[in-house]
């Protein structure tokens, strides 16, 4: 037995849920196929849970400097794990429960639970019920890699989605992997009272960065008493009593850290190795991550893919980007691209880091005539009121063209600073119009028009 569709979209993730109710909103008869939870890895292990984890490390970061504010506690800081959970687990069901809510309330959109495999290039299996449709999107996501270390099979490791279960206090954390998922946890677990050391095979953090960005984060976390051993190449692990023995190899210091809890934090893998791709014909890359053009079809033109599946974007807001561009292509007859697209992000560490648009590294190898400008956190008069004065601001701008290029905000607020410039660039504009423009004082993007008007050239 075979149910038709006129559209089968695989995964309830960042990009799934809003094109199945577009495309049934148009008339279309919509399968929805999800093999776990309602909003995938952002709603249940990744952005939601994570920054709401990371609102209580602020809190207790907040109360441990309260005396530096004047505020007098009625005694040490503590943590309660226990409601730090609870209070994530609402944030998360709340919003797993809205998503239901909508998509219930969707005409034209079957709900199907299971997990979804190809057949042929126009049938979907699900828990042995065949599912046809003449157009099938993916929007399958990933998931964390565990690697082929020794010993990996012999311990209790965590990764970002066991992690999020825990409602006591590792003593001492262990995070494999120095960047986004890595630093959030560390900084986290950190403030939230537990010894952390992160380890990190490559010579700095957060790679993609700046070195001075890189470092920069590093002294920082430093400063709350994190650890770091860097360059360490020969990871493996094996049990000792209780703990956890990490061997890293550095080229100095111990040989081994040894702690309760070990959180691999090494990237993330796409969830195509059991889609049965090859019965339909789909190609990927030779990391699995589906091969998608501009308008993000895939080779066989009647499948897309969206989101974290394609390798074009790791981010809730390039999925959900992926979304727009396929409804805007298929239903509006607005040619929106992938190549329209600015690369940006954040880095949820406090300070935060905000990018927009090419690091430092990438307009020098660019050759293209650049201007840059920095400015230390400790100048921006909002920072020093609130006490929040780490990190600093890079900005990149084309000298020919005065367009800007990139930016990194490190520091108090990054996250939401670094939208003012990542609007002008949408915008086209010269980076005369921010010069000219009359912030408001104090915040700390008043500070943009003083930076993007001392620019130097790139030497
Ligand atoms: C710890 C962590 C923190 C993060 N923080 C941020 C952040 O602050 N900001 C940000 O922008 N991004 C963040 N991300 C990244 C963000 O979560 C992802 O980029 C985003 O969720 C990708 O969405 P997606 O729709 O591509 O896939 P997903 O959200 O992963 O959804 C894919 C869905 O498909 C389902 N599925 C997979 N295979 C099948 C199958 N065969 N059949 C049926 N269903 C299937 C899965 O169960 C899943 O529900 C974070 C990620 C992690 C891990
Ligand atoms: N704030 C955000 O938007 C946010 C937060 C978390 C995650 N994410 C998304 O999740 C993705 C994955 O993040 P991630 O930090 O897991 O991966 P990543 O690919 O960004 O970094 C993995 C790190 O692990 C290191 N590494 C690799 N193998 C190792 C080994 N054997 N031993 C020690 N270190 C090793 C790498 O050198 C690298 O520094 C990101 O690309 C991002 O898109 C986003």
């Amino acid at each position: 037995m075979s149910a038709a569709y006129d559209a089968i979209v695989v995964g309830a993730g960042q990009a799934g849920p809003p094109l199945a109710v577009r495309l049934a909103n148009a008339g279309q008869r919509v399968a929805l196929i999800e093999r776990k939870f309602l909003g995938g890895t952002c709603v249940n292990t990744g952005c939601k849970p994570t920054k709401t984890m990371v609102a209580s490390a602020y809190a207790a970061r907040m109360a441990q400097r309260a005396a530096d504010y004047g505020v007098v506690l009625g005694g040490a800081v503590g943590m309660d794990m226990r409601r730090v959970k609870a209070r994530k687990d609402k944030v998360t069901l709340d919003s797993r429960k809205s998503l239901r809510d909508w998509l219930d309330g969707a005409k034209n959109v079957t709900f199907v639970e299971g997990h979804a495999r190809f057949r042929s290039p126009t049938e979907i299996e699900v828990d042995g019920k065949v599912l046809s449709a003449g157009k099938t999107f993916l929007n399958v996501g990933g998931r964390a890699v565990v690697p082929d270390l020794p010993g990996v099979t012999d311990i209790n490791y965590l990764t970002n989605s066991s992690i999020l279960e825990l409602d006591e206090l590792p003593r001492h954390l262990v995070v494999v992997g120095g960047s986004y998922i890595g630093l959030e946890f560390a900084q986290m677990f950190r403030r939230f009272g537990s010894e952390v050391t992160v380890v990190e095979k490559g010579p700095r953090l957060a790679a993609r960065e700046d070195e001075d960005v890189s470092e920069a984060i590093r002294d920082i976390l430093a400063r709350e008493g994190i650890a770091f051993r860097l360059k360490a190449e020969c990871i493996r692990f094996r049990r000792q009593g209780s703990d956890i023995a990490v061997g890293v190899d550095c080229t100095d210091g111990s040989p081994e850290v040894v702690g309760s809890h070990v959180l691999l934090a090494i990237g993330r893998r796409p969830n195509t190795d059991d889609l049965g791709l090859d019965a339909a014909g789909v190609e990927t890359d030779q990391r699995g991550y589906v091969k998608v053009d501009d308008e993000l079809r895939t080779n066989v033109g009647h499948i897309w893919a969206m989101g974290d599946c394609n390798g074009r974007g790791a981010f809730t807001h390039t999925a959900y980007n992926d979304y727009e561009i396929v409804a805007a292509n298929l239903l509006d007859g607005d040619r929106r691209r992938l190549s329209d697209r600015f690369p940006c992000y954040a880095l949820y560490t406090d300070p935060p880091l905000g990018r927009v648009g090419m690091t430092e590294t990438e307009a020098r190898k660019s050759g293209k005539n650049c201007l840059i400008a920095t400015i230390a956190m400790t100048r921006v008069g909002r920072a020093v009121e609130r006490g929040e004065t780490e990190g600093f601001m890079k900005l990149l701008v084309d000298a020919d063209s005065r367009r800007i290029l990139g930016a990194s905000i490190l520091g108090a607020s990054g996250d939401e600073v670094v939208h003012g410039i990542l609007d002008l660039m949408y915008a086209g504009a010269k980076v005369d119009t921010i010069v000219r423009s009359v912030p408001i004082h104090p915040t700390v993007s008043e500070f943009l028009p003083t930076v993007f008007g001392s620019l130097k050239p790139l030497t």
